[in-house]
């Protein structure tokens, strides 16, 4: 029997003002050639000319916000139902949630409601974040937490009123409360339609191959530059940066010993252990250990490299290069010095480079975890274990997503939930992939050992 097509759904949501109105009526301007229907639990002019808009009274629906096990949702179920009827009108719906709601029992009401399992589907959670304000609602609110937790995509909105350094810095914080969700950045809510509707944001590979290194380790430097250079006196420029010194260490690679750079990376990690050496501007920088660079002074500064032989090298930088806007050229005109100082663009390309996930402290209550381990799950021992911790911690669990192999199944098993609701399908083929499994899970207060302890206890 063919399946009938589910209707797609996003759910909407972000403290308040962060911009979800803004973001709704950009989505219903735009020509995307979809008919959408919104659902919105509060009153408000929509300005649309095209789609269709459900505000009247007995579509508006307010949400229960209490604990999510008494938390009826039936006046979601109701617009559902009601939406049902007039199918013919639309082929998308968009839930915008009130800035003070946890998204939990609006995204369960899909998994929850076998009606509206089989007539939706729900594509994905969208949380807008008021950049300039949401570290003091981080810090007074676990709503505005908890939908950050729940983003499959996450759009830090308002850009225009903070520095760039400090997205960069909010960017890092929300992706440690959340490594799953694509992060997107914007000024009223401009972002492309296609980035927030119709992602499949639970097709889990397409967001671990987003997100290739989320379950890489941390490293105390967040940038490495190689270069190939030739015998010569060199100079590193940096520009002003958001920093005021800067740790460094030069390697110099050697082909004959086999280690890639990775290899090196581990190296530098226990170099980057020591107690650093402290470099004014104008002093050279020697290989082999952890530097700090004095980056205090106004404009321009360099510092100097000499290389004694033609070689390979790597830069192993605590800050990113953008960040600096580091550029290492060859020094071999000092009366052109000056004049030089105030031309380097560019710099010489590095062979590659490479941005690690740099280490930070883990200080918010809510956070990720992902857990992986190669071969093949028990069934069995997997529902016992996840049945359990989800009745205990479902309500600080919030989102669990992930792929599993079972021995006798010849496709990945998709595993989500939200709370303490789940379903585990089965997905696309294996075929030639090593049999391996992934969970993640993003809620609060998470004790990662304990979850790693009892997830490996599954393995058959
Ligand atoms: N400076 C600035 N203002 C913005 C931006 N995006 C939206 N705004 C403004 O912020 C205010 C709140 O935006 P809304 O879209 O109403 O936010 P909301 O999330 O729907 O707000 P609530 O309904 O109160 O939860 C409006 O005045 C917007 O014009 C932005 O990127 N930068």
């Amino acid at each position: 029997m063919k399946e009938k097509r589910k209707v797609p759904v996003t759910i909407l949501t972000g403290y308040l003002g962060a911009g979800k109105t803004t973001l709704l009526n950009k989505i219903l301007r735009e020509e995307h050639g979809k008919k959408i229907a919104v659902i919105e639990n509060e009153y408000g002019e929509v300005g649309i000319d095209q789609g269709l808009v459900i505000n009247a009274d007995e579509e508006v629906f307010e949400m229960s916000n209490g604990c999510i096990c008494c938390t009826v949702r039936g006046d979601l179920i109701r617009v559902l139902g009601n939406l049902m009827k007039r199918r013919d009108k639309f082929d998308y719906v968009l839930v915008e949630t009130t800035g003070l709601a946890d998204p939990g029992p609006v995204a369960q009401t899909f998994f929850m409601d076998d009606e509206v399992r089989d007539e939706f589907t729900l594509d994905g959670i969208v949380t807008l974040v008021d950049s300039a304000h949401i570290n003091q609602q981080l810090e007074h609110s676990t709503e505005s937490a908890e939908q950050v937790a729940f983003a499959d995509v996450l759009i830090l909105n308002k850009t225009d009123l903070v520095s760039k350094n400090e997205v960069n810095v909010l960017e890092s914080r929300l992706r440690d409360m959340n490594k799953m969700a694509r992060i997107l950045r914007s000024k009223e809510a401009g972002v492309d339609v296609e980035d927030v509707l119709n992602l499949g944001a639970f097709d889990l590979q397409q967001t671990l191959d987003r997100r290739p290194t989320f379950l890489e380790p941390e490293y105390p430097f967040e940038w490495t530059g190689v270069y190939e250079l030739k015998k010569g006196n060199y100079r590193l420029y940096f520009d002003d940066g958001p920093d005021p010194t800067m740790l460094i260490t030069a390697i110099e690679f050697n082909s004959s010993n086999g280690k890639d750079l990775d290899g090196y990376a581990e190296d530098c990690v226990r170099i980057f252990s020591k107690e650093p050496k402290q470099l004014m501007p104008g002093e050279a920088i020697s290989f082999n250990e952890v530097i700090e660079l004095q980056l205090q002074d106004a404009g321009q500064k360099a510092f100097e490299l000499y290389i004694d032989n033609k070689s390979t090298i790597g830069l192993f930088t605590q800050h990113t290069a953008e960040e600096f806007n580091i550029r290492l050229d060859d020094n071999k005109d000092d009366q052109t010095r000056d004049k030089k100082f105030s031309n380097i663009t560019k710099g010489i390309d590095t062979k590659t480079e490479r941005i690690w996930v740099a280490e930070h402290e883990h200080d918010d209550e809510v956070g990720s975890i992902a857990l992986e381990s190669l071969g093949n799950i028990n069934p069995d021992k997997l529902n016992d274990w996840i049945s359990k911790l989800l009745r205990e911690k479902g309500v600080d669990i919030f989102r669990t997503k992930g792929f599993i192999s079972y021995a006798e199944e010849s496709r990945k098993i998709v595993f989500q939930g939200v709370h303490m609701l789940f379903t585990a399908e089965p997905g696309s083929e294996w075929g030639n992939e090593p049999r391996k499994n992934q969970l993640v899970f993003i809620g609060r207060n998470l004790d990662e050992d304990a979850l790693r302890t009892e997830f490996e206890k599954c393995l058959a």
